[in-house]
């Protein structure tokens, strides 16, 4: 993507573009690449299917609700089944190939879907080949299909944002530079001196909070349950809207709107005063497994994008996030590139 952009600036020392469609591509194939050996051009079929997924459940929501709407054979619902088989064939087909050559012995299992066909496999193994239990295929598919989905979509477009308040606030995007060139100088980043970037941090924290990708955490209730002064029965589906939590003066102050990085400063409990106000990779049990991975992604791309250019927005650039479904820059991420 750098080089791209190195090539988009060499002519004229600068140029104008949408930096939203290169780092979808950038997130897609990181995780294409950890999770499942392979590249962006093989994954592509499934991040493309997903989002027609995903255009399609937000047609369903907005249109009238009609009790077992859902099985009707409506164009809609027609569609989303095709495209969930679609998907499903496509990773099964991954899955078995790659089964085939564990079998083979030729498979190296450094990434995701090694690791998971391989602890399945010891499970079944150990328990005598019992098929009660380890994982099934389709627990397997289900596993593949979250991690394509929330490995992909959340970091493109933490990093759009980071890219978009950088510009705009020029000040903290030489601070960050400055911090970048001081560990790294001009060379590439390598894993272990990422944990030094203390400023870049606060700065993904910051961007994090006033954009948090997944706008609402949702859980339901398995078991009559005691939430502060409600008890609430089994079966109830439950919303927490993080975005309202992360602009509530009320945990955050009078600034709560604005991009001030230095509250985070002296870390994220002292930011939050010790209160459940920041949740931007959820809580409990279920909190995003892919928080670090996320996090040193996006610091990677900050710092080798740093290194090459600055940027301002451009006057192109319409300010309008939009949740669909994940917290997004509906109209893109205009922005002038230049060469450093
Ligand atoms: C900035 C990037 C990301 C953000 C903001 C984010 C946010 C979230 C949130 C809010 C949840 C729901 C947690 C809850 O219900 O309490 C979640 C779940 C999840 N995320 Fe992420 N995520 C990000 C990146 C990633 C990446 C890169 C991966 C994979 C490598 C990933 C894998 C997952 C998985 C597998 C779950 C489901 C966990 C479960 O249900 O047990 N996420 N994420």
């Amino acid at each position: 993507m750098v080089g791209k952009w190195e090539k988009l600036v060499s002519a004229e020392g600068s140029c104008e573009l949408d930096v939203c469609p290169d780092l979808v591509c950038l997130t897609s194939d990181a995780i294409s690449r950890t999770a499942f050996g392979s590249n962006y051009e093989e994954g592509e079929r499934i991040f493309k299917l997903q989002q027609e997924q995903i255009q399609l459940l937000m047609q369903a929501l907005q249109s009238v609700y009609i009790p077992g709407g859902r099985f009707l054979p409506t164009k809609i619902n027609n569609r989303m089944k095709e495209v969930e088989r679609e998907v499903r064939a496509i990773i099964k087909g991954l899955i078995h190939k790659r089964e085939n050559a564990m079998k083979a012995g030729e498979a190296a299992n450094d990434d995701l879907l090694g690791i998971l066909l391989d602890s399945n496999l010891r499970e079944i193994k150990e328990d005598g080949g019992s098929k009660t239990v380890g994982m099934s295929m389709d627990d397997v598919i289900e596993e593949c299909k979250v991690f394509y989905f929330a490995g992909q979509e959340t970091t493109s477009n933490t990093l759009s944002w980071t890219m978009v308040l950088l510009a705009q606030h020029q000040n903290w995007q030489s601070r960050a530079r400055e911090e970048v060139l001081s560990i790294f100088g001009n060379n590439k980043p390598d894993f272990d001196s990422l944990n030094r970037l203390k400023v870049v941090t606060i700065i993904l924290y910051e961007v994090l909070r006033l954009y948090p990708p997944g706008t609402i955490l949702t859980r339901s209730t398995q078991k009559e349950t005691k939430l502060g002064n409600l008890t609430l029965p089994a079966g109830v589906q439950l919303a927490m809207p993080t975005i309202l939590v992360h602009h509530d003066p009320e945990f955050w102050g009078d600034d709560a709107k604005d991009f001030k990085p230095e509250r985070f400063a002296e870390g994220v409990s002292k930011a939050t005063k010790n209160q459940v106000s920041y949740l931007p990779f959820g809580w409990g049990p279920r909190i995003c497994m892919g928080q670090n991975f996320a996090l040193n992604e996006a610091k990677l791309a900050i710092t080798m994008i740093l290194q090459r250019f600055w940027f301002e927005l451009s006057p192109s650039y319409a300010h309008a996030p939009a949740p669909s479904p994940t917290l997004r820059p509906q109209h893109g991420a205009h922005l002038i590139l230049h060469k450093m």
